[in-house]
């Protein structure tokens, strides 16, 4: 069998006018990956989707989504991908259960209505009820639900913890690690990096149409971070071992102070071997400290134009990941 990705995009531009909304996008998302699409408010996220869906037509480039054209082979595509769109109407005085029902009729698909809403994590008392009652979370749930109908091979979720509280995140992460077990590709949209991280093996980040990075969340914060600090406080003084923290590779930085060792690490190996290294040196830790660079501060890197200027247009970002959400 030839080895396919699940969505892969090459050139893949929009432009509206004078405005590129998606600029020379290429873009392998791998067959099984949870891939998250990173990206400020009017980064080009769901225009992208919407050229993977055949609903917006490129200005140029193209994209395969399942090894068929977006374009030309859109009808093979739509029933093996399951949608969560970003805003999703719903028809209030039918209930969550009628919703499903009319999903799988659609779809013309066998799915069991219960296990769909199971696995949606709506219960049996909510889906009697007429969704026009659901809170924003359970209509997310039965959104959700709805695109796991027909058993899709992969499930584009445009903003699913929009609008959701903590439990609601958590919930929804934990459907798509579950969906992901199942051997689902999951392509996970949002402006939020910490809903993106805790779930996504690799993560794209979109910036004014354009793909300023993709790597591992680990990887983007050996590419752009700066690392992490270790404060360690010993037993006695910091400046009879510092030499062992100066000399270690992927340590960068080292100051001592009293019983404070502090060092800047560039590697994460160097965190355990830094600890085992002043151990063998005969120095007793007394307590440890690690302090990651913070992911907001990295995603604002990434996003407000000073990691590459040859990419992005500089210019403020148009959100911070730590916006709060704000009711569509
Ligand atoms: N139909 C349209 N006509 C004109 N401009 C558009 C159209 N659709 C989107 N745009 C513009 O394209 C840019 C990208 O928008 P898009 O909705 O794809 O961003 P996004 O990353 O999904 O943002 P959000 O998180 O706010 O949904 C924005 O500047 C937007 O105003």
């Amino acid at each position: 069998m030839i080895e396919m990705s699940a969505i892969e995009t090459s050139g893949l531009t929009k432009a509206y006018g004078d405005l590129t909304a998606v600029n020379d996008l290429d873009l392998v998302v791998e067959e099984g990956e949870v891939f998250g699409f990173l990206g400020p408010n009017g980064a080009g996220k769901s225009t992208t989707i919407n050229m993977l869906l055949d609903f917006t037509r490129p200005t140029a480039g193209s994209a395969t989504v399942l090894g068929y054209d977006a374009q030309a082979e859109a009808d093979a595509i739509s029933p093996r991908v399951g949608v969560l769109p970003e805003g999703f109407d719903i028809y209030p005085r039918l209930s969550g259960r009628r919703h499903i029902e009319f999903a799988i009729k659609t779809k013309s698909a066998t799915d069991d209505p219960d296990e769909i809403l199971e696995r949606a994590g709506l219960s049996a008392d909510d889906a009697a009820r007429p969704a026009g009652d659901y809170s924003k979370g359970m209509r997310q749930r039965l959104a959700t639900g709805i695109a796991l109908v027909g058993d899709p091979d992969l499930l584009i979720m445009d903003e699913p913890s929009s609008g959701l509280d903590p439990n609601g995140i958590s919930e929804m992460q934990d459907l798509v690690r579950s969906e992901s077990e199942r051997g689902t590709t999951v392509f996970f949209s949002s402006h939020i990096l910490e809903h993106v991280e805790a779930v996504c093996d690799r993560v794209g980040v979109l910036n004014e149409g354009e793909l300023v990075a993709v790597d591992t969340i680990e990887g983007l914060r050996e590419q752009f971070g700066g690392g992490a600090t270790m404060t360690l406080t010993l037993a006695g003084p910091a400046a009879e071992v510092r030499a062992v923290a100066d000399e270690l590779q992927g340590v960068t930085d080292v100051t001592a102070s009293g019983r404070t060792l502090e060092c800047t690490i560039a590697d994460p190996a160097a965190k355990a071997r830094l600890v085992t290294e002043l151990a063998d040196a005969g120095a007793t830790i007394r307590d440890l400290r690690i302090e990651e660079v913070s992911l907001e501060s990295l995603f604002t890197a990434l996003t407000n134009g000073d990691v590459d200027d040859s990419k992005t247009q500089g210019g403020p970002a148009d959100a911070v990941a730590t916006e709060p959400e704000v009711a569509r």
